[in-house]
Order: structure tokens, then C-alpha cells, then sequence
């Protein structure tokens, strides 16, 4: 079998290198013949028993006593008992007042200590009422007890290993956890024993054919090269397989990076930002952009209306009287209206921005001419929602004003965005309809996996827009959603991704 034996720790390797093929091991063990401490020996057992190099062979849980701080001052001191018997025996009968005051023990302590010696026989209470030894020395339960606490200063004492008299004796004396004056403490402590696999077995062996010690330096210090040490020193080789620790250094959300991208890739080209309100009203919604009041794109399904305050307070003239005047007959933008009256209430209802074009139409009264706008502006349309749908959905608008602007420049742009912004390789466009635009275009893009879908629309705005709003020269003007343009550009299969909660697979997903 081929091991490499390289990488283990040096735990490991003391740890293989000591046990025999046959042999049961215990962490007693190892922590005495190895000198591992109860952490170091349980992770040599935890990594070998990881790598099937051990396996467990049985688990036990053990009655244990460990001596307690009271335990360690009578082991010093003696018991009450002893020390009563020591002391009548020296000093002759003593009445059990004057024995507390000469031991400075409390009085109860000395009636008990004094009753456990006179039932076992070894003192008794004379005519005087005095405590007198009866014996030449203590035996039995009482030797017993000296003998456990002096065991019990060099570790724990195993229940499993002690004599039927040591139990009892033990049984009398220590208490379950914790007890103050309880010279020790019970505890109960699971014992595993372990067993070499083949694994195991191999990977000794391989150990031992590398001289592999598990006592080579694996780690150069200034003070082994002063002293010339590392000359006679082995080392531990690097283990150039050995998995890393993982570093999860805090980044940007792909999706974010994105969009921080394509700002500055368009501001680079000479676009300004534009922004605004999520919360619009119907007027810069959808009448400045020329959609007619009744139109069924505009009704209860597609748009969220703000519930509290229904309408906001007054729009801005003279675009509310124009757009409306354009709206019923035309005005003076050569148009002949929508022919209908304009209604004053249902312009002012409030809604959430359901095109990122609100702010094209915001940004025409004062825009430069020429002039380069765009934004990223979330949307929010009633919709079903699936791989290519949400909810709500961000748009990156734009406009380019200018007397020379025409659909050629118009036809450019779209492809920058289609090509180098989503990154698409197969791109249609294809003639729309827009209330505002005229002509309109489509942008179409094919997804590898999701095939063909729309980026968004695009169009010069018809001048029942611009007129209306203060400009009189061409103004193109595109609307393209950016999640579809992010999910072909980052690689996904569903617009839910680009939003998900998900810590793991926001770390896995290249960024831009
Ligand atoms: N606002 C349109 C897109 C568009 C923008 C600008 C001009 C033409 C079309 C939409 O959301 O679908």
C-alpha cells in the first residue's frame, strides 16, 4: 500500500512509532509513556483515527477520585482522626473541648472524628470523661484512608483498580462533586481504547523505513541559527500536498462589482450619472414619457401604487401643463395628441418606478445639449417570478442628446452594451413599439443555456417628449435590463442567483 507518511504530525508519528502491531492503546498510556498532555494525546487520536489509522476498539466510562484542596490540606495535616489518636497517644487523655482547641478543629469535627476511633476501637471515653488511645497504632480503614490521599496527590485514583477494602474506605470519604470539605471528588471519565488498522500498520512501517522520528525541528528560530544547532538537526519535510487552511477574505458581491463596473466603463466614456426616487408619480412615470393615461401597460397589474399618500402634492410647471396639452391635442410638438382630457388626479398618484426611463425623462428639462446620461435604477413591475423574471429588476437607462445623434449612433451603442457589457456573442435587433420612441428597437441577446431573451428597449423619443419637456433636438434613448446582462455576463442560469443569500455560492461565483 502506498502511504505518505510526510505529512503526519509529529504526535502522529511518536504515537505510531511507539504502539505495537498487536497492541490495545489507551490515552493513559500515552500520556505516561509518551508524555503527551490529555490535549495533545486525544489529537494524535483524533487526526490518526480521521486518516483510518486507528480504529476505536471499546470505550468505557470509569469511576474516578481526584483529590480535592481540602483532600491535599488533611493529607498535609492528617485526618481529624489521626491526629486525635497522635495526640492522646503523646499527650495522654484529653478532654474532647480541650483536644479541639489544642488541633483547632471545629468541635463537631472532633465528635466525629472521636466516634469513628471509639466504634473501631482504638480510643475510648474514661471515667474522667476523657478521650483515651486504646491502642499502639491506628490500622485498617484508618491507614487506608492516609494511604488513598497520599495516592491521590499523584493523579487520579481508578475506581476499577483499587481493593475491595480501599473502595469501602473510599466510599466513606469522598463525595460526588464538589463537596467542600470532601477530600475528593468523584468523577466519571470515558476511556477509549484504540487499535491499529492495516492502514495503520502501513503507515508505521513506512514511518520506520523513512526514519521518520517524529522529533525533527519543524520550525527554524533565530536561536538554532546562533547556536549552529540546525547543522546536526532534522527537519520536518514540507508537506507540499497538505490542504491549506482556507482564507475567506472579505470581497465585493459579484453582482455589485458589476455594476460598479459598468458605471465607470460608461462614465469613462463621457456619460453623467443620473439617479432619483424609487417612490415616482404617474406624471414622470408614464405621461411625460408620452404613454397615454388609459394605456393597459399603465393599469393595476404592472404598476404598485403607493397606498399612503395616494397622490403626492403638485407637479412641476410648465411640464405638467405641456405634457398635458400635448397629451389632449399635441400642443405645439406637431403631434395631434392622444385626444383625450387629461386627468389632474391620476397624474399625481404616487407609484413605484416601474421604468428606469422616469429618470430620462427628469434629467430632459435639464440636460445639456449635447449631453451623455445613464443610471442603474431599480424597477418595479408586477410580475411572475422565474429564472428571467422578478419582482423588481435593475434597468441601466441612458440618453444621448445632440443635433447629429441618429439611429446609427443609436445602433452603436446597443451594440457596446450587447457585446462588451453583457458580453454576448449572438445579438438580434429587431423593430419595437414604445409610447415615447419612434423608431423603437429591441435588443435581443442568446443565453448558451437559457437561449434567446430581451435585453431591454430603445428608440429616439418622439418630440411629444421632448417638445414638451424643453428639447428640441434628437434624443436617443435605451432602457436594457442589467440583471439579464449580469447573469450573461457572470456565467449564471437564473436571475435569482444574482440576489441570493446564499454565503457559499456567492464565494464560489467568479467575479467580474
Ligand atoms: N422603458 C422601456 C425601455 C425603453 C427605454 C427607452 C427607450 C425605449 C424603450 C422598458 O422598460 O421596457
Amino acid at each position: 500500500m502506498d502511504i505518505d507518511v510526510k505529512n503526519l504530525h509529529p504526535l502522529e508519528v511518536r504515537l505510531l512509532r511507539h504502539v505495537d502491531l498487536a497492541e490495545q492503546i489507551t490515552a493513559e498510556r500515552i500520556i505516561g509513556e509518551l508524555d503527551y498532555n490529555v490535549g495533545q494525546c486525544n489529537q494524535a487520536f483524533s487526526w490518526l483515527s480521521a486518516k483510518g489509522y486507528l480504529v476505536e476498539t471499546s470505550r468505557e466510562t470509569r469511576v474516578m477520585y481526584e483529590l480535592t484542596e481540602f483532600g491535599r490540606e488533611q493529607q498535609q495535616k492528617g485526618t481529624p482522626a489521626q491526629r486525635i489518636f497522635t495526640f492522646i497517644k503523646a499527650e495522654g487523655p484529653q478532654a474532647l473541648p480541650d483536644l479541639a482547641s489544642a488541633l483547632q478543629l471545629e468541635k463537631s469535627e472532633i465528635g466525629s472524628a472521636f466516634g469513628q476511633l471509639s466504634k473501631a476501637g482504638f480510643a475510648k471515653m474514661n471515667a474522667d470523661n476523657k478521650a483515651q488511645a486504646l491502642s499502639e497504632e491506628l490500622s485498617g480503614e484508618f491507614i487506608l484512608t492516609a494511604e488513598l490521599l497520599e495516592r491521590g496527590l499523584g493523579g487520579e485514583l481508578v475506581e476499577a483498580s483499587m481493593s475491595e477494602a480501599e473502595k469501602a474506605a473510599m466510599a466513606k470519604i469522598a463525595k460526588k462533586r464538589g463537596s467542600a470539605n470532601s477530600p475528593f471528588k468523584v468523577i466519571e471519565r470515558e476511556f477509549i481504547t484504540f487499535a491499529l488498522t492495516e492502514e495503520g500498520k502501513c503507515a508505521k512501517e513506512a514511518i520506520l523505513k523513512a526514519h521518520i522520528t517524529g522529533e525533527e525541528l519543524g520550525l527554524v528560530t533565530s536561536e538554532i541559527l546562533s547556536t549552529g544547532s540546525w547543522k546536526q538537526a532534522s527537519f520536518r519535510p514540507y508537506g507540499l500536498n497538505a490542504p491549506t487552511s482556507r482564507l475567506i477574505p472579505g470581497r465585493h458581491n459579484p453582482y455589485g462589482n458589476y455594476l460598479q463596473w459598468v458605471k465607470d466603463k460608461l462614465c469613462s466614456l463621457g456619460f453623467e450619472e443620473f439617479d432619483g426616487p424609487l417612490v415616482e408619480n404617474e406624471f414622470w412615470n408614464g405621461d411625460a414619457l408620452f404613454m397615454p393615461q388609459f394605456h393597459s401597460a399603465r393599469d393595476i397589474h404592472d404598476v404598485y401604487y403607493v397606498k399612503d399618500p395616494v397622490h403626492c402634492k403638485e407637479i412641476e410647471e410648465p411640464w405638467l401643463s405641456q405634457v398635458a396639452k400635448t397629451h389632449e391635442n399635441g400642443w405645439n410638438t406637431g403631434s395631434r395628441g392622444w385626444r383625450y382630457s387629461f386627468d389632474h388626479e391620476f397624474t399625481r398618484r404616487q407609484v413605484l418606478r416601474s421604468q428606469g426611463t422616469v429618470l430620462s425623462a427628469h434629467q430632459l428639462p435639464k440636460a445639456k445639449v449635447p449631453g451623455k446620461y445613464f443610471g442603474v435604477a431599480r424597477c418595479f413591475r408586477y410580475d411572475q417570478v422565474d429564472a428571467t423574471h422578478g419582482a423588481d429588476f435593475y434597468q441601466t437607462e441612458g440618453i444621448v442628446l445632440g443635433e447629429d445623434v441618429n439611429l446609427k449612433t443609436l445602433l452603436g451603442l446597443l451594440k457596446m452594451f450587447a457585446e462588451e457589457i453583457a458580453g454576448a456573442e449572438e445579438v438580434k435587433y429587431v423593430p419595437g413599439y414604445f409610447p415615447f420612441t419612434e423608431p423603437s428597437i429591441e435588443v435581443h441577446i442568446k443565453h448558451p443555456v437559457l437561449g434567446w431573451f430581451e435585453l431591454g428597449g430603445s428608440g429616439i423619443f418622439r418630440p411629444e417628449v421632448t417638445k414638451a419637456l424643453g428639447i428640441d433636438v434628437p434624443v436617443l434613448a435605451w432602457g436594457l435590463g442589467i440583471d439579464r446582462m449580469a447573469l450573461m455576463h457572470l456565467g449564471l442560469n437564473d436571475l435569482r442567483e444574482l440576489f441570493t443569500p446564499n454565503i457559499e455560492s456567492v464565494r464560489m461565483r467568479r467575479g467580474n
